[in-house]
């Protein structure tokens, strides 16, 4: 069992910037997939992370949680750059930030209470029963019914899956949440229920998340700032009118594309439809 002795930290609980990327260089073999990328993660916010497919997206949010290494930079998490810090800070950092990955990564031999407790079994020390008060509690916060605690994921709609790992991300009450396409294979009204979800645990819990994702009705609903992942870099970082105006092919594309124009109010597009341009 990992445990962080807690009198110790000198993590900075109180800090805005959450995380901090700076000048991240990530290399495979000869492949460089991100170079110099610079990124801040604010306390509190609904950060929407988008870019083409293979556009380097997941190995940033790998890099961040300590998975993938980088050649070069600085990442700093509340306040601690993760190349210098003591084993049991990495513990303390490890508890603070919970997961989700894109298919859901449920253990398929344990049912949705043991799921949830993994995270429990692995950072804490508690006794059975207030593990399972506490996993049933968070089956509750995320919208479950008390009796999924029992079933196991090939029991679970795509949905109530995603709900799941979510609820074992939230096993440790983690400051910062990592989303990897939360809404990918729900249809539009599971999809739109997880981002409220997402929005009312960032209310309630004061959560920060971080969020993948290729869903425009995620951005719009949901997300206070957008970064653009291109070139290798975060090419531009705002709100939706800021994408707007961002001169970038893909960029337009993505959000004057087809399928924006067919979800986007009219009032945010006062300028011209521009040509789209291939993904
Ligand atoms: N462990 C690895 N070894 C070698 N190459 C890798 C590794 N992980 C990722 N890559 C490569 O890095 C590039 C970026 O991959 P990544 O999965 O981060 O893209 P993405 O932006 O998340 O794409 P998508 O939106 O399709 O999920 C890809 O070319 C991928 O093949």
């Amino acid at each position: 069992m990992k445990r962080a002795k807690r009198n110790h930290s000198t993590l900075d609980l109180t800090t805005d910037e959450i995380i901090s990327v700076r000048d991240v260089t990530v290399q495979f073999g000869s492949k460089k997939v991100l170079d110099g990328l610079n990124l801040d993660i604010h306390r509190g916010e609904i950060l929407g992370f988008i870019g083409p497919s293979g556009a380097g997206k997941s190995v940033l949010m790998r890099t961040i949680l300590g998975l993938n290494k980088k050649v070069s930079g600085h990442i700093k998490i509340l306040g601690q750059d993760i190349d210098e810090i003591s084993d049991n800070e990495k513990v303390e950092i490890d508890m603070r930030m919970g997961v989700l990955f894109q298919h859901g990564a449920l253990f398929s031999a344990l049912n949705v209470l043991e799921n949830i407790q993994v995270p429990m079994r692995e950072y804490l020390d508690l006794s059975p029963k207030l593990m399972d008060e506490l996993a049933r509690l968070k089956i509750s916060l995320v919208g479950l019914e008390a009796d999924t605690a029992e079933k196991y994921p090939s029991e679970l709609s795509g949905g109530m899956i995603k709900r799941a790992a979510l609820a074992r991300a939230l096993a440790l009450d983690p400051h910062i949440v990592f989303l990897d396409e939360p809404t990918s294979g729900l249809d539009p009204i599971g999809a739109a229920d997880f981002d409220l979800l997402i929005e009312d645990l960032r209310d309630t819990m004061g959560l920060t998340v971080y969020m993948v994702t290729h869903d425009l009705d995620s951005l719009y609903a949901v997300c206070d700032r957008i970064a653009v992942l291109g070139h290798k870099k975060v090419m531009v970082e705002g709100t939706i009118e800021d994408m707007l105006k961002f001169d970038d092919p893909w960029v337009q594309s993505y959000f004057r594309g087809k399928r924006a124009r067919q979800i986007v109010p009219h009032k945010r597009h006062p300028e011209p439809e521009i040509k789209e341009t291939a993904e």
